[in-house]
This record gives C-alpha cells, structure tokens and sequence, in this order.
C-alpha cells in the first residue's frame, strides 16, 4: 500500500543483495518523460494503469536480478499479481493503516494523485477503505512482512538464494 516503504526498503534491499534497484514509478516516469501526477491527468486511472502494466513487463525483460518496488496499486489491476508471481518473489509490507496515513501525511501528497486535496479525515478513511478492497490482492504474495518496523536482515533472509 502507498507509504508502507517500498521504495524505501526495496533501496535498502537492492543494496544488500547486490541486485539492480527499480522503483517502477520512477521507470514509468523516465519511460514517459513525465510525473505519475502527469499520467494520471492525462489518461485518468485507466491510462495510468496499462503504461504501469507495460512498464513492468518491460522491467522484466531488461533486469536478470533486480529488486522491484511496485506502486501500491499495481499488484491489483489486471492479472498482474499473477505476473509478479510468475518472474519474481513476492513480499506484502502489512503496515496498519494509521501508521500508513501518518507517514503520508508528511509527504507531499500531490506527487500521488489518488491522493492529492484530501484532508487529514478524508486520507484516514481512503486509506481504511482501499487497503481492504486490495488485501485480496496484497495475500497473494508469497511472503507478508506485518507491522511498523522493519528488519532490513529478515527481508533479505526471505529473498536471498
Ligand atoms: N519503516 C518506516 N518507518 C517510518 N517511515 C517510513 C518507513 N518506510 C518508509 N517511511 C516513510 O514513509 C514515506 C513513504 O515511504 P515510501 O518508501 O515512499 O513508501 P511506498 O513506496 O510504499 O509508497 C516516506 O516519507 C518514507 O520516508
Ligand atoms: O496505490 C496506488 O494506487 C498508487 C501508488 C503509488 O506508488 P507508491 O505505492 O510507491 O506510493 C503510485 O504508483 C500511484 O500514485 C498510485
Ligand atoms: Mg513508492
């Protein structure tokens, strides 16, 4: 889910393991030469939606060993949770949904439109509301890491070969 830190431990895992590290946001934005904000104004969710989709289809053919951080909601469009599954190992970062909307709320929220204007009360209840129309998705990943803090060791134990 959005602020659950995959861009941030996905970093710090890639180091780790020595492997490339791709945040498929920023691949998308340099594929485009556009932000995600302008992606999402120009084609709506939908359009969105298929360019993430081909971006990690892409990724897949470019990168041999490589840590992915996905957006939060790539795992739930098309068969793509499927796709992950398929050519990688997959890890859910379970944080609670308090802790998600605290940490969102001291990024600037316009870099994720389906968060952008949205008061404190309305971020808390988007927050509550689509992590669980998502956690069908979000449990189909082969390992769950739950809870606030995180053990950089323990999620490369899972991954390592
Ligand atoms: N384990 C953590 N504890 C506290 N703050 C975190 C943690 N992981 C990430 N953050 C912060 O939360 C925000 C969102 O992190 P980010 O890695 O961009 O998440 P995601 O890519 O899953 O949306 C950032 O401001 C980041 O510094
Ligand atoms: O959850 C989502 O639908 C989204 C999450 C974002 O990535 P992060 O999860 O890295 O914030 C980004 O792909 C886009 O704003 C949509
Ligand atoms: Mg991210």
């Amino acid at each position: 889910m959005m602020g659950a830190g995959k861009t941030t431990l996905g970093r710090q895992l890639a180091e780790r393991l020595g492997y490339t590290f791709v945040d498929l946001d920023e691949y998308l934005e340099q594929r485009e030469g556009c932000s995600i904000a302008q992606l999402f104004a120009a084609g709506g969710q939908e359009g969105f939606r298929q360019k993430e989709r081909q971006a990690m289809e892409s990724v897949v053919q470019e990168f041999e060993q490589a840590v992915v951080a996905t957006g939060g909601g790539t795992p739930c469009f098309f068969d793509n949770m499927a796709f992950i599954n398929q050519h990688g190992t997959s890890i859910f970062l379970d944080v609670p949904s308090e802790e998600l909307t605290q940490r969102l709320l001291l990024t600037n929220l316009s870099q994720r439109p389906l968060l952008a204007q949205k008061s404190e009360e309305e971020l808390k209840d988007f927050i509550v509301k689509t992590l669980a129309e998502r956690l069908v998705f979000y449990k189909q990943a082969k390992y769950t890491v739950s809870g606030k803090r995180y053990n950089i060791g323990r999620l490369e134990s899972l991954v390592k070969p």
